[in-house]
């Protein structure tokens, strides 16, 4: 792009332009009414694909939670406050989120555990001892790789690592489970949920997606792309604060078969029988372990209430929208531009919109330095060593003037900081 800038028009003009079409883009927006809904200061957070913010109305419910449901009503509370119920309770409550229909999701543990509890009833549901193979994804965020590891020693299988853009190659009579990410964590690259899964049960295989780096920023659609199993976060772009619970989902036509690795008493048809012998619930109960993590759960499903009324295709248009604006400040401000032989930064993340997560991800060789001073000036990405600056767009709230002054400091924090 840059190596066309000396016939493009006077720097202070582009400059002004993208003033006036942030404020513009802005006062279009139908999503701008919700950031009054997250508690947020005067910088400019581009971290919520890491940890989301505040939603301004949670810290009362957990005080209620805490003083009156925990205080007053104490062990009355798992009846009477909906504590026992809160994980299949909130679980349909993010299922439109991802496209699923009620009785799926499970919430409770971390997405690490989930990830184990899914790819081992995956091999289970496989039920087919010449299929020894787990695929899973070369460039994933580790603890998926690591727990598909152990699954795999566990179930003795063996791990096939695949560049999910070639994973034809990897799928044949002998994968059992294929594990992979929406988004990539790093790259942003948004993966190909409906035809990967279609190739993947055209293997005859399980597949397992983890939307750690999806739900809650773009359409997932579950149920429709026949998806088998898929774990997720929920302190990403579901905003539900650090630690919140992560969520499993199990296809309807698979409960019956699901088989968990972990089946703790929550997970019991009858837990309060106290009975010694498992007997697996029904449903999407079956996917659970033990004790729910009662007040991250309940901040959780309070978080989940600033989604009401939010129609998940609005926010994937103004992803789109936040990204492509990104790209195009980054290209005027940053030194050199962007992706040319004099630039300082180069983008990770798909120009192409089918390809494109809600997040930018830029080389730069200075990355941390340059993160660094970003951050003293209030405007918050992260650092993904060793040279990648991650910013996360999250729809609802971040705004397209909050965009162009990340570009700005982007662009004068390059200026100070000299070329490695
Ligand atoms: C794609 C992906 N999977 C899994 C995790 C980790 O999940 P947890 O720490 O909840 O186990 C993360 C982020 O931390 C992630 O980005
Ligand atoms: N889960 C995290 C944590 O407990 C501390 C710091 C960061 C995280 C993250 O979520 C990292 C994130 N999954 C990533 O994509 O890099």
């Amino acid at each position: 792009m840059s190596d066309h800038r000396m016939t493009q028009p006077d720097e202070s003009v582009l400059t002004d332009e993208l003033v006036r079409d942030a404020a513009a883009l802005d006062a279009a927006d139908p999503l701008a009414p919700l950031r009054e809904l997250f508690v947020l200061d005067g910088g400019v957070y581009l971290d919520g694909n890491s940890l989301g913010a505040l939603p301004a109305h949670v810290p009362a419910r957990v005080a209620d939670v805490v003083a009156r449901q925990w205080g007053e009503l104490r062990i009355h509370s798992w009846r009477e406050s909906g504590w026992w119920d809160a994980p299949e309770r909130i679980g349909d409550r993010i299922a439109p989120l991802v496209g699923a229909g009620p009785g799926q999701i499970v919430v409770g543990d971390s997405t690490s555990v989930n990830v184990f509890k899914a790819v081992v009833a995956g091999v289970r549901l496989s039920a087919d001892e010449s299929r020894t193979d787990i695929v899973v994804d070369a460039a994933t965020f580790p603890t998926d790789g690591y727990v598909a590891e152990s699954a795999a020693r566990l179930t003795g299988r063996r791990i096939v690592h695949a560049d999910p853009r070639e994973l034809s190659a990897a799928l044949g009579p002998a994968t059992a489970v294929v594990l992979l990410n929406h988004v990539d964590y790093r790259s942003g690259r948004l993966h190909d949920l409906p035809a990967l899964t279609a190739a993947v049960h055209e293997a005859g295989a399980i597949a397992v997606w983890d939307l750690c780096h999806s739900a809650g920023a773009l359409p997932v659609d579950l149920d429709a792309h026949g998806v088998d199993l898929a774990v997720g976060c929920t302190y990403k772009y579901l905003n539900g604060g650090p630690g919140s619970p992560a969520y499993l989902y199990v296809a309807e036509r698979h409960q019956e078969a699901f088989e968990s690795p972990l089946p703790g008493w929550n997970s019991h048809a009858d837990p309060f029988a106290m009975d010694h012998r498992y007997t697996p619930a029904g449903g999407a109960a079956r996917g659970r372990v033990g004790t729910p993590d009662i007040l991250s759960l309940l901040a959780l499903d309070a978080a989940l209430d600033v989604w009401e009324g939010v129609d998940m295709d609005s926010v994937r248009a103004k992803s789109l929208a936040l990204t492509d604006f990104f790209l195009r400040c980054a290209e005027t401000y940053a030194e050199g531009g962007l992706n040319g032989v004099d630039s300082r930064v180069s983008s990770l993340t798909p120009v192409a919109h089918e390809a494109r997560g809600s997040q930018i991800a830029l080389r730069c060789a200075e990355a941390p330095a340059v993160m660094d001073r970003l951050a003293g000036r209030g405007v918050v990405g992260d650092l993904r060593g060793p040279d990648v600056l991650r910013f996360g767009f999250t729809p609802l709230y971040t705004g397209f003037e909050d965009v162009r002054r990340a570009a700005a400091a982007l662009g004068e924090v390059l200026a100070e900081v000299p070329r490695a």
